[in-house]
């Protein structure tokens, strides 16, 4: 059974998933103006995606992103995410570099969560989620594999796997290439929420995988990602929408249990 996390006012792991609206912007101004918007749209929480920001490796010009975007966002929590190009993202980076990126937004104290790509390097990312942890942010572990999905019985096991990590989320993304992979995702997500407390975060992306991104309630998924501006990856829904299909399942949910 999944026992929710409250960061701020918000509370994930329990009833209708929260969400998240990436920042993709690559300069302070464009990421500013993005989380004005998020804002506005009443995003639940954002991800800043600094793989995007172009001036990564400068600890001074992240800290004042983090800064201000703190300001903008006030009790919306703040994920820092670095997505590496091997997972999908838009940088390539040695490890040393992502660990000291990641610490020092933690110890800047501006990001509520942050999230750890955790199948590579597990030993040195085991170390730096527990590192993260003790400067007080919640860390996110996460896998994507933008190729394809796994089988049902594999993503059960990579999920085990990642809940060594200590990590306080676990968080899987899948590239699906026909239903029975987003039924592969769905189920195993839906099989690891009975033996672990942590809140699970799933989704197969693409077109067929967009069911994963508004029924995560039923099957055990806490966030679900929505744009404001550009999607972050395959699939997502403009926030507006995916609110309205969020409810709409809510209440369907709600109304079985009155029945029940
Ligand atoms: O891990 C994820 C999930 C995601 O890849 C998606 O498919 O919605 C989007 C990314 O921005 C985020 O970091």
């Amino acid at each position: 059974m999944t026992k929710p996390i409250q960061i701020k006012n918000l509370t994930i792991g329990a009833g209708i998933p929260k969400i998240c609206v990436p920042l993709t912007g690559t300069s302070r101004e464009k990421i500013c103006q993005e989380a004005e918007e998020a804002k506005k749209a009443a995003a639940d929480l954002v991800e800043w995606r600094a793989d995007f920001f172009e001036e990564l490796m400068n600890p001074e010009a992240c800290q004042n992103v983090l800064e201000a975007l703190a300001e903008i966002l006030g009790e919306t929590p703040l994920l820092f995410t670095i997505r590496t190009s091997e997972e999908g993202g838009n940088i390539t980076i040695s490890l040393e570099d992502y660990a000291a990126c990641n610490i020092n937004t933690a110890k800047g104290k501006k990001a509520d969560l942050v999230d750890v790509e955790i199948m590579s390097n597990s030993e040195e990312k085991k170390k730096l989620v527990a590192e993260l942890q003790k400067e007080g942010v919640k860390v996110i572990a996460s896998s994507h594999d933008f190729h394809k999905t796994d089988s049902q019985e594999i993503l059960l096991n990579r999920f085990r796997e990642m809940e060594k990590s200590g990590a306080d989320i676990l968080k899987m993304a899948v590239m699906p290439h026909g239903f029975e992979d987003v039924a592969a995702i769905m189920e195993a997500t839906n099989a690891m929420r009975q033996e672990c407390e942590k809140p699970l975060v799933s989704m197969a992306m693409g077109s067929i995988g967009s069911i994963t991104r508004i029924s995560g309630e039923n099957f055990g998924s806490g966030i679900t990602f929505g744009t404001v501006g550009a999607a972050s990856a395959p699939g997502q829904f403009p926030i507006g929408e995916l609110r309205s299909l969020l409810d709409a399942l809510h209440e369907k949910n709600e109304e079985d249990e009155l029945k029940q």
